[in-house]
């Protein structure tokens, strides 16, 4: 279940995006991907689901080199979460985690449990019979989980999955994903916010220009010194008390 990435460069034509990017992750390990806009998050996720194959440098996949594995098999390592939007065709629940199950044949008995368990694992069963675009964007982010947890895939790239979500959703989301890894899946999740990565991630990874400007444990490695560098605004970083303890946060210095 491990990402193993080394010295991994990409550019869009001439445009050099990734710089001899290396880390690697365990099973069981909820990755923040942090840094500004543009630098270069959702292009690591391409590299990672094998969409922007001209890359340099190695990628492997539970030790499987990412160059030797067909779509097929690249489907059951790892599975890509978008964020939250309304697709075209208006599938009900349970038919979009079935083709999560069985991208290739159509689904059979097995598929259609394995549909159902990851339901009730995420506490959507009651959804199954609703049209995906008619719940709303957090119950359809979940919709999508499930069907990435259908895909058999322990490995899962959730490409800033709260972006649209309302408050209490974003931490009912990361809350399950939480869950997920804490159960051996490994999350890469990108995020444009570090209250996110100090109270769900285990490790963050911070990308700055292409480059890893940071990859460790979340309350360590996210300081207010790199915080400030990479968002450029002034910020304080604090321990704020919550039952049973204190979690960092970060606000912005007026
Ligand atoms: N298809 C493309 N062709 C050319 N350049 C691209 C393409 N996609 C992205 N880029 C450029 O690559 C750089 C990295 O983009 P990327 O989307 O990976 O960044 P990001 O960190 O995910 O950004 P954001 O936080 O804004 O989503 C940016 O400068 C962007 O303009």
């Amino acid at each position: 279940m491990s990402i193993d990435v080394r010295d991994l460069s990409f550019a869009y034509g001439k445009r050099q995006v990734l710089r001899q990017v290396s880390f690697r992750t365990r099973p069981g390990q909820l990755v923040a991907v942090l840094g500004p806009n543009g630098a270069g998050k959702s292009t690591l996720f391409r590299c990672i689901l094998g969409f922007l194959p001209r890359y340099r440098g190695e990628i492997a996949l539970c030790g499987h080199d990412l160059r030797s594995l067909d779509r097929r098999s690249l489907a059951r390592l790892a599975a890509y979460i978008p964020q939250s939007s309304a697709p075209v065709y208006n599938y009900t629940v349970r038919d979009t985690v079935l083709m999560g199950a069985d991208p290739f044949h159509g689904p059979g008995p097995s598929q259609q449990e394995t549909a159902d368990r990851v339901l009730e694992t995420l506490g959507i069963r009651d959804l199954a019979d609703r049209g995906i675009n008619e719940i709303s964007g957090g119950e359809r982010q979940l919709a999508l989980i499930a069907r990435a947890m259908a895909q058999q895939a322990k490995i899962l790239l959730m490409d800033e999955p709260t972006a649209s979500l309302d408050y209490g959703n974003q931490f009912r989301l990361l809350r399950q994903v939480r869950q997920l890894a804490d159960s051996g899946y490994t999350v890469l999740l990108s995020t444009h916010n570090p209250e996110h990565a100090f109270r769900f991630a285990t490790d963050v990874l911070v990308l700055r220009e292409g480059g890893v400007r940071a990859f460790g444990p979340a309350a360590e490695t996210l300081t207010e010194e790199l915080l400030r560098e990479i968002y450029r605004i002034p910020l304080t970083v604090a321990d704020i008390p919550v039952p049973g303890g204190s979690v960092k946060g970060c606000v912005y210095d007026t």
